[in-house]
């Protein structure tokens, strides 16, 4: 969070003619998705859609939605638990009796969310040739699409070398919870064109709010704790398809995936010190496990940009394939492991994740505190500053 009015006086101060030349574009807060309350008539639409839907989603499906529909209604369960014996309706008051006291709003906005991954991934399945990706709606910077059981969530900014902005952390955010929700086993996060992602988009840091630079700073903090817990929590096999090369964030998070396939193309660059930040991600914790203490450190303190095969070698990206053959190999690949049964998928990862998850979370505060301050400091600004006036690139 370089912000705009500090790095302009920096800017101001050791070099008065820049001025002329960095132009500090606004970045467009876009509604939080997260943030946002399904209205009744949402409600009442999505109820409509379900009776639309043109296939059978499933029974763990209908269950969800019961359990939704009735909490959102009604409240927390308040039926008396039927006997072992009635089987459909013991399921259903065990799936009402599950979401606790969860608050009704959240329930109808729950509700409305599966319904609309249902709508997108079930209804066009009668207008799509076979093999052709669903496209969801609705993102900005994202791709979302739903085949084969395979939820595949594609950053979408490829003349910005899928730079994350504010609006992508948000969109990558909702993406994953309607994943986590949906009916497919897995879910992919790869990026459209020739860069994976190039990290935190660098004019994220320029439009400040009345608060001032702290307050951008702290806004900034509380993102990047959400963003990434959305990562730690994450309850289905989250697999990296590294297309291209990745900088930063993009490439601290890859310790938090189950599985990071990448192309011989990617490269993996972490250059925290260069431009006056420190890790995030979990990266501090888990970079360290992966490929030892001293590798962590020529990456996240150092800045050693890794090819493919040195990530692969240091246990950070689990394979490695030609870039004319990437797509084929990883995608027969994936299509193979969709057809795992889904339950046993998650439960194994929720054994290996929470053992670690408590600690991942913490990790995550701290290291979004030291970067809180981090973006206060000149090294930062100068840094982002220097990338905005085409002074430096990585
Ligand atoms: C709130 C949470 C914060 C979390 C913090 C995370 C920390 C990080 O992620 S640190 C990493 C930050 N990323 C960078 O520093 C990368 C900066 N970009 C570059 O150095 C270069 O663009 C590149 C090496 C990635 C690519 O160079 P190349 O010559 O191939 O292409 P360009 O002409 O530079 O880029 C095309 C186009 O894309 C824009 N762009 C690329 N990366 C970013 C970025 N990270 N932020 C903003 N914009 C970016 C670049 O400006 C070009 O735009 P124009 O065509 O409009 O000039």
């Amino acid at each position: 969070v370089a912000m705009a009015h500090l790095a302009g006086r920096l800017a101001q101060r050791w070099c008065p003619s820049s001025l002329q030349v960095i132009s500090f574009p606004v970045v467009q807060l876009h509604l939080n998705r997260t943030a946002m309350r399904a209205s009744q008539k949402d409600f009442e639409n999505a109820m409509n859609q379900v009776k639309l839907l043109k296939k059978d989603p499933g029974n763990e499906v209908k269950l969800k939605l019961y359990s939704l529909y009735k909490q959102a209604t009604e409240g927390p369960c308040n039926m008396p638990k039927p006997g072992v014996f009635d089987l459909i309706n013991k399921a259903k008051w065990d799936a009402w009796n599950a979401l606790g006291n969860l608050p009704k709003e959240t329930a109808r906005q729950n509700y409305v969310d599966l319904v609309s991954s249902l709508s997108s991934s079930l209804e066009s399945s009668s207008q799509v040739e076979p093999g052709t990706d669903r496209k969801s709606t609705g993102y900005e910077t994202l791709m979302v699409t739903s085949e084969d059981g395979i939820t595949k969530i594609m950053l979408n900014r490829p003349t910005k070398k899928n730079a994350l902005n504010v609006e992508m952390y948000h969109e990558i955010m909702h993406a994953l919870k309607a994943a986590s929700k949906d009916d497919s086993a897995i879910t992919v996060l790869t990026g459209n064109g020739d860069y994976y992602s190039s990290g935190n988009d660098l004019t994220n840091f320029t439009d400040i709010p009345p608060g001032g630079v702290e307050e951008k700073a702290k806004n900034g903090a509380i993102l990047l704790r959400e963003f990434v817990g959305c990562f730690i929590d994450f309850p289905k096999p989250l697999i990296a398809l590294v297309n291209g090369p990745a900088v930063g964030i993009s490439v601290t998070l890859l310790g938090l995936f189950d599985a990071v396939y990448a192309s011989d193309r990617a490269t993996f660059h972490t250059p925290f010190s260069h431009l006056g930040q420190s890790p995030e991600g979990c990266s501090s914790y888990t970079f360290p496990k992966i490929m030892s203490p001293a590798k962590a450190t020529e990456m996240l303190v150092f800045g050693k940009k890794l090819t493919a095969g040195e990530a692969c070698a240091q246990g950070l990206v689990t394979e490695v394939f030609p870039d004319s053959t990437f797509q084929k190999e990883v995608w027969t690949r994936l299509k193979a492991f969709a057809k795992l049964p889904p339950n046993a998928m998650r439960i194994s990862k929720e054994i290996i994740r929470n053992r670690e998850k408590e600690k991942l979370h913490a990790v995550n505060a701290e290291e979004c505190s030291v970067l809180q301050g981090r973006w206060l400091s000149d090294e930062c600004m100068n840094a982002v500053v220097n990338f905005l006036s085409r002074k430096s690139k990585l």
